[in-house]
């Protein structure tokens, strides 16, 4: 298996911006090139030889045979010179159409090949030469039918994956969906298992022979340690909208892509099963002339940071509002949320900031922040004066859920879009919203309007868009891309989606952030986005795109990445070498982020 690829900050990173598309628009693009006179098993079989380059050259084998910095020792010589293995799994579709010629080609080239079908009835295998019609009854296309003859007149093994599977229920005495039998001799012990079981046509829950077929490729491959490479999307995972059904799907490495990047392979459960994603274009494909645009753009760098004029002074970095951090009745309150937004709008470089937050907190944050100035959170009539001073506000972080938090809030909103100023809500700020919106409050009229001609940027997580839309979470995280739509809609503004692939909308296109990892998972981290989105905003001697919301939420994740991936310069006491300790992603922590997000501002700045 290979390992989990290294993120970098700056340079080292592929850092152009990726389209991404879902399942029918790939569907159309391959359409539309069929239409002009292409073939489409011409296709398939190009996809199939491009894809077995791709696999001779990830085989672990050949990748270490090749590789200058690893010289081969003696018994990793015998290995590399034996015959290498594949067994490669196909399914009733075009996917397994793939799979199929896959398995010829690495035949063809000398590797020792296993084909196991899933789901395929025996009556489809062995097809006569002559059948070139249509699709059969089985779910065969006729594409896929060619493929398959095309294997098994150059004699490829195949097993169907019943028979196994039926033998091993057998043996265990009962039907059970925990398919697998390690040991069982049928089964190729592979070097790579090729995943072409679903690709884009997956609609529903893989169940029955499919759910027990993806269960035994991955408990194979873990036991056995060989590479796993899906043919364009992991079966299991939907390609438009990155969910899996019931956390199965193939656990890939490697996954290749075929014809357009799939937007499901960078959201939600995308990240944890396609692997290292490559792209195998195949169709050429230009946005400005086609008329199948992108659903979204996957961004994996941030924006360069211009650097700072010499003759400039504290004003012409801006003022950031921060108003949260409150302490309602008999709580301990939550001043925290306020003193990490505050922490990480200075990271950025903001010129200055003031902090409106329940006076139980002020002595806790001059202690930690003696740069920051603060307000009573409950001074309603120095915090609405303050506002028509400042840049921008982030409002909403510890404010705190009761009714008295409710007023001021409306109050604050109020003078915000009186003073027509930038504004980011979150947190308890998204509830309240939620909770207007409920009531038909004019607020929420105003504040879409508002939107239209000032900078309003909103950032939910998955359970706060559920109560923002009057949805449940599972029917947000099932279709991300359409929450975040339908918030824009309902609210207007800008917006932020947060979590694994934060989706960003920004000027009625979407984003997709390919940086941050699971270690962000935990309290605080979404203050620390707050505060790094007002920093950025505040900043009006960076371009538009220096600060806007994507590129908050790319310096967010960066920040993130780059804790998770340092190393620290430890020396061993013993031998005197320096050894390297990661920081893993247990136990980072939001208050770490701070110090890494003014390292990231510095690294992006040229
Ligand atoms: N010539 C071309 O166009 C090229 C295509 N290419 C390749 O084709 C792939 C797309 O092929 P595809 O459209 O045949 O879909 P694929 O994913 O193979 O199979 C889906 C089948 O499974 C079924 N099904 C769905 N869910 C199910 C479930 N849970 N449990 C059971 N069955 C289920 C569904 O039928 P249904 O039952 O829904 O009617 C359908 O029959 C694409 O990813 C790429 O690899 C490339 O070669 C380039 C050239
Ligand atoms: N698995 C993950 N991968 C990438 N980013 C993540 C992941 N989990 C959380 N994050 C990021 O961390 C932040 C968490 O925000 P949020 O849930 O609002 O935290 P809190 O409410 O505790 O401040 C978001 O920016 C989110 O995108």
């Amino acid at each position: 298996m290979l390992t989990q690829m290294p993120r970098f900050v700056g340079a080292n990173r592929p850092s152009l911006p990726i389209a991404l598309f879902d399942s029918q628009q790939v569907y159309a693009i391959e359409q539309d090139w069929f239409a002009q006179g292409y073939s489409s098993f011409a296709l398939m079989q190009q996809a199939a030889w491009q894809m077995t380059q791709y696999i001779i050259t990830l085989n672990p084998c050949y990748s270490s045979s090749i590789n200058p910095k690893k010289p081969l020792t003696a018994s990793k010589y015998q290995e590399v010179s034996r015959q290498p293995r594949a067994c490669v799994w196909v399914g009733h579709g075009n996917n397994g159409g793939d799979g199929w010629l896959i398995a010829y080609y690495l035949q063809q080239v000398g590797w020792h090949v296993q084909v196991i079908t899933v789901g395929i009835n025996k009556s489809s295998n062995n097809v006569k030469d002559d059948d070139t019609s249509g699709d059969d009854a089985s779910g065969f296309t006729s594409d896929a039918l060619r493929a398959q003859r095309i294997a098994l007149a150059d004699h490829c093994v195949y097993q169907r994956f019943e028979d196994y599977c039926c033998s091993a229920s057998e043996e265990a005495g009962k039907e059970s969906d925990d398919f697998y039998c390690a040991d069982d001799q049928r089964l190729l012990q592979a070097d790579v298992y090729i995943d072409a079981i679903f690709g884009i046509g997956l609609t529903r829950a893989p169940t029955g022979v499919y759910k027990k077929a993806i269960k035994a490729v991955n408990h194979h491959a873990k036991q056995t340690g060989a590479l796993v490479v899906a043919v364009d999307v992991p079966s299991g995972l939907v390609a438009s909208t990155g969910q899996v059904y019931q956390r199965l799907a193939i656990q890939a490495d490697v996954t290749l892509c075929l014809i357009a990047r799939k937007f499901g392979l960078h959201t939600k459960d995308g990240m944890d099963y396609a692997g290292e994603v490559i792209d195998v274009p195949l169709i050429p494909y230009n946005s400005t002339t086609h008329e199948t645009k992108p659903i979204a753009t996957l961004l994996v760098d941030a924006q360069p940071l211009s650097p700072r004029r010499q003759n400039s002074y504290k004003g012409s970095y801006g003022h950031v509002l921060i108003i949260g951090g409150n302490r309602v009745d008999g709580s301990q309150g939550m001043g925290g949320a306020a003193i990490l937004s505050t922490a990480s709008a200075m990271a950025t470089g903001a010129g200055k900031i003031t902090v409106a937050c329940h006076q139980a907190f002020h002595g806790a944050l001059l202690t930690s922040m003696p740069d920051a100035m603060t307000l009573d959170l409950h001074d309603v009539e120095g915090v609405s004066q303050l506002i028509e001073e400042v840049s921008v506000i982030a409002i909403g972080m510890g404010l705190g859920r009761d009714t008295k938090s409710e007023k001021i809030f409306i109050r604050y909103l109020q003078a915000i879009m009186q003073h027509g100023k930038s504004i980011v809500i979150d947190a308890d700020g998204l509830y309240h919203l939620a909770g207007l919106r409920k009531n038909s409050h004019e607020l929420v009229a105003q504040l879409r309007d508002y939107s239209q001609k000032y900078l309003v940027c909103l950032t939910p997580h998955s359970g706060e868009a559920a109560m923002l839309l009057d949805k449940e979470v599972d029917s947000i995280e099932s279709n991300r891309l359409l929450a975040i739509q339908q918030c824009a809609d309902a609210y207007g503004g800008n917006w932020v989606l947060k979590g694994a692939g934060s989706l960003v909308l920004a000027q009625s296109n979407v984003y997709v952030s390919a940086v941050g990892n699971a270690g962000m998972a935990s309290a605080g981290m979404g203050d620390v986005l707050s505060g790094v989105i007002a920093g950025l905003l505040a900043q009006r001697d960076l371009s538009a795109e220096q600060r806007s919301l994507q590129q908050a939420v790319l310096i967010h994740g960066l920040a993130g990445d780059m804790l998770v991936n340092q190393q620290s310069n430890d020396v061993d006491n013993n031998t005197g070498s320096q050894r390297h300790l990661l920081v893993g992603q247990r136990g980072l922590q939001a208050q770490d982020m701070p110090a890494a997000i003014r390292h990231v501002m510095q690294l992006m700045t040229i």
